[in-house]
């Protein structure tokens, strides 16, 4: 709602919905009565309109768009009734103004910002366009290219840079609320016609038309298959090119076409999934809501490699004091060279004003090869490679120096949690960080919780990962835990496809033309091939290790690929090798191009192997990669690895590239349709026996007999007996 007060000739309307504020219906009509109240009050001069709890408004409620009872009060149309009232209407603008929080403050005569102040008009980010008007409004304001950036983008901006660029009239270091009402009484009596931004022409630019053509490509090009941007785009040429009142009518119908949109429902499951994902719980019973965080006020990264530097940098950014630890001084100055190249560059990306990287000063960032000075740290993070006993030689180290409540953490892919921690004389205290790589880039932070890891130990690592400005998702112990369990059979599947007649970058191109920022070859050579044969061999799958008399596509009666055991044993390990499932320009490169020699490799070996090669076509190399992945995330839920289908898609759309506008993999089932995937399963499952990730989970088999529920349904049809939560 919104509450109406007077000081004294001033008229107060303070927006209030806790937590951010949104324009529910109910804070626009009360938004409108305090509109007429002041304006029916001869004893009032001005208005200022400023947010609860110092924050302005986060906008129209996300939750609103997909339901069916949206309210049909037009916030366009308070918009416009604010602009035209006869009063000077100051917005004070603390915490954020977004979305139609900004559409409502750009509707104001004036704008008063507090300098920690954030705006943004974000809408393009939930598959929509700023349309109460703001497509008409802000390139009013602030002039095209500005209006443009903000709208295509999303992006927030700092209080200082909307006062460079007029979007507000002061940005203020106190009381916000306080100087709107002091700007308020200075302008009473002044001419409102200049400070309406319908009224004012769009400022000109020498070559309108050839600013728009070359920004046209440039939206495009970093829209990624989303139609939100382009439609933003249309909708600011709109304003270009019409008198306001026509151009409003264009947003309104750019915005219509997106409201309906699959790309907008999947963009809002998104944003809503990253929130519900925060909310963990475990079959045990310890809960986000129960559990509270130790404070971490120092950490120690073991490992100086790719992951561990990444992750030394993101712990710097964060401004958490720093011990990174190597094996030998020569190992730990290579390490440091690196790190310090990363922290360098992370510097010079930083907003200028900005607080600076104290990396130079010991105190924050000291590099050793003792494992004494990890004595005091309240955090551990294990970054070495994957080898069970090397990590549980270093846990036993760790549980005998570090300090009594030290969280210990270890950065691992797939391995065994709970196997770590038996080297500890404190299980409760490990946990698993599956961070990303490059780790201070991505925004996914796997968090793993073993059978004896405490509540406290879930919450630090969840806190810790906001402090990283990453999203963590806790997650149960299982070898590959979510994302790579899940990614699994989709590159056997990928694997599988080459074997009957497909090629590395038709492959590609359809998880590419889908969506994905990379195909799975392409991935796996950036990932680097060696990785998982190391594992495989580790698992007896290949190498010496394997019984005489195995068939080479068998394993313990299921189909088995050696294509790529076959590239590592010819020395392709992807792109630091040169040459992988694709060949490159040198040892290290990163354009990838088809090779012929391995698609004389794969005709050999379809020969040996008596495979008759066979075109496979987009629908079926789709179907057999997404669907055996998706598969694999109901045998997940089932389980209890993970508590919902959001925590699946929040892990994929972080970590594993894949494209938000399709709203994760779970999301994406249930677009299609829970039985038309259980269909394709079965059809694809007997075609190929012999490949348990076909056979479809009995939880999809479920969710399907019971009539396709709706995604947030899912998790109440798991009996008590078939889920250990
Ligand atoms: C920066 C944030 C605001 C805060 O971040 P943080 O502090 O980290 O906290 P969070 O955990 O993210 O959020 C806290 C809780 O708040 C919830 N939240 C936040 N924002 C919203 C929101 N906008 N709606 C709903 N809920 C929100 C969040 O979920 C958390 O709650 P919980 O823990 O999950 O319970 C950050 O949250 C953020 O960035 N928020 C998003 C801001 C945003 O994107 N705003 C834009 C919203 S879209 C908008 O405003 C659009 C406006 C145009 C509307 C145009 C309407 C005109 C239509 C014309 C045609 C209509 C015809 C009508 C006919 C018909 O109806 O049929």
């Amino acid at each position: 709602m919104a509450q109406y007060a007077r000081s004294p000739a001033v008229a107060v309307i303070r927006l209030r919905n806790p937590p951010v504020n949104t324009l529910s219906f109910a804070v626009l009509q009360a938004l409108e009565d305090g509109l007429e109240k002041a304006d029916a009050d001869p004893s009032v001069k001005a208005v200022m309109i400023c947010g609860e709890n110092g924050k302005f408004s986060a906008g129209a409620d996300i939750r609103g768009f997909s339901s069916p009872n949206r309210p049909v009060k037009s916030l366009a149309a308070l918009v416009s009734l604010i602009e035209s009232s006869k009063k000077p209407v100051v917005a004070a603008i603390e915490g954020i103004a977004l979305g139609g929080g900004l559409e409502v403050a750009l509707g104001c005569h004036y704008r008063v910002a507090h300098v920690k102040a954030r705006m943004g008009l974000p809408e393009v980010t939930l598959g929509l366009l700023p349309g109460a008007e703001g497509t008409q409004r802000l390139p009013r304001l602030i002039g095209v290219p500005a209006a443009l950036d903000m709208i295509t983008t999303g992006k927030h901006i700092p209080a200082t840079e909307a006062l460079k660029l007029g979007l507000v009239d002061e940005v203020v270091e106190e009381n916000t609320v306080e100087a709107a009402i002091r700007l308020a009484n200075k302008v009473i009596g002044q001419p409102l016609g200049p400070r309406r931004l319908s009224l004012k022409p769009v400022p000109k630019l020498p070559d309108m038309e050839a600013f728009l053509s070359q920004a046209r490509v440039r939206v495009k090009k970093q829209a990624q298959g989303c139609l939100a941007p382009e439609l933003c785009f249309q909708a600011v040429r709109a304003a270009t090119q019409m008198p306001f009142a026509d151009g409003v009518r264009r947003e309104r119908e750019l915005f219509m076409v997106l409201l309906s949109s699959g790309q907008a429902r999947a963009l809002q499951y998104a944003f809503l999934a990253e929130r519900a994902a925060q909310k963990w719980t475990t079959p045990g019973g310890a809960s986000w809501s129960s559990a509270t965080p130790q404070p971490v006020r120092s950490a120690a990264v073991i490992g100086l490699g790719t992951m561990g530097r990444g992750i030394v940098t993101s712990l710097v950014k964060a401004n958490i004091p720093v011990v990174a630890l190597e094996q030998d001084l020569e190992y730990l100055n290579t390490g440091r060279k690196a790190v310090m190249l990363l922290l360098e560059r992370e510097a010079m990306k930083m907003e200028v004003g900005a607080q600076t990287l104290d990396f130079h000063n010991p105190a924050r960032l000291q590099f050793t090869v003792d494992f004494d000075s990890l004595r005091d740290v309240d955090l551990v993070i294990e970054a070495v490679f994957e080898n069970m006993a090397l990590k549980k030689e270093i846990f036993h180290k760790l549980s005998r120096i570090c300090k009594p409540g030290a969280l210990l953490c270890t950065n691992t892919s797939a391995l065994n949690i709970d196997e770590i921690a038996s080297a500890t004389s404190r299980p409760q205290q490990v946990i698993g960080t599956h961070f990303f790589s490059p780790a201070h880039v991505m925004r996914l932070l796997e968090i793993i919780y073993g059978r004896h890891t405490s509540p406290t130990a879930i919450a630090t690592a969840v806190q810790l990962a906001k402090a990283l400005k990453k999203v963590g998702v806790v997650v149960g112990n299982c070898f590959g835990f979510v994302g790579n369990r899940m990614m699994f059979p989709y590159v056997q599947q990928a694997v599988f496809l080459l074997e009957e007649g497909s090629r590395p970058e038709a492959v590609d191109r359809v998880l590419e033309d889908f969506g994905f920022k990379i195909g799975p070859f392409r991935m796996s050579d950036l990932a680097g091939l060696d990785v998982g044969w190391r594992s495989r061999q580790g698992q007896g799958l290949t190498g010496p290790s394997v019984p005489a008399g195995t068939p080479a596509r068998q394993r313990q009666g299921q189909r088995y690929s050696p294509l790529p055991d076959l590239l590592c044993e010819s020395g392709r390990f992807g792109q630091k090798t040169g040459k992988g499932w694709y060949q490159y320009e040198k040892a290290g490169g990163r354009t990838a191009t088809p090779d012929p020699w391995l698609h004389s490799l794969l005709a050999q070996y379809r020969d040996t192997h008596g495979i008759e090669p066979r075109f496979i076509d987009q629908e079926e190399i789709l179907e057999r990669c997404l669907f055996s992945l998706i598969n694999e995330g109901f045998a997940i839920l089932a389980e209890g690895i993970a508590s919902g289908p959001e925590h699946l898609d929040v892990i994929y759309i972080n970590g594993y590239g894949w494209p938000k506008h399709k709203g994760g993999p779970m999301f994406y089932a249930s677009t299609v349709g829970l039985p038309r995937v259980l269909a394709k399963l079965h059809k694809y499952s007997e075609a190929h026996p012999d490949v348990p990730g076909l056979q479809p989970s009995a939880f999809l088999k479920k969710l399907a007999a019971v009539g396709n529920p709706p995604i947030k349904e899912w998790m109440s049809y798991l009996s008590q007996q078939s889920s250990r939560l």
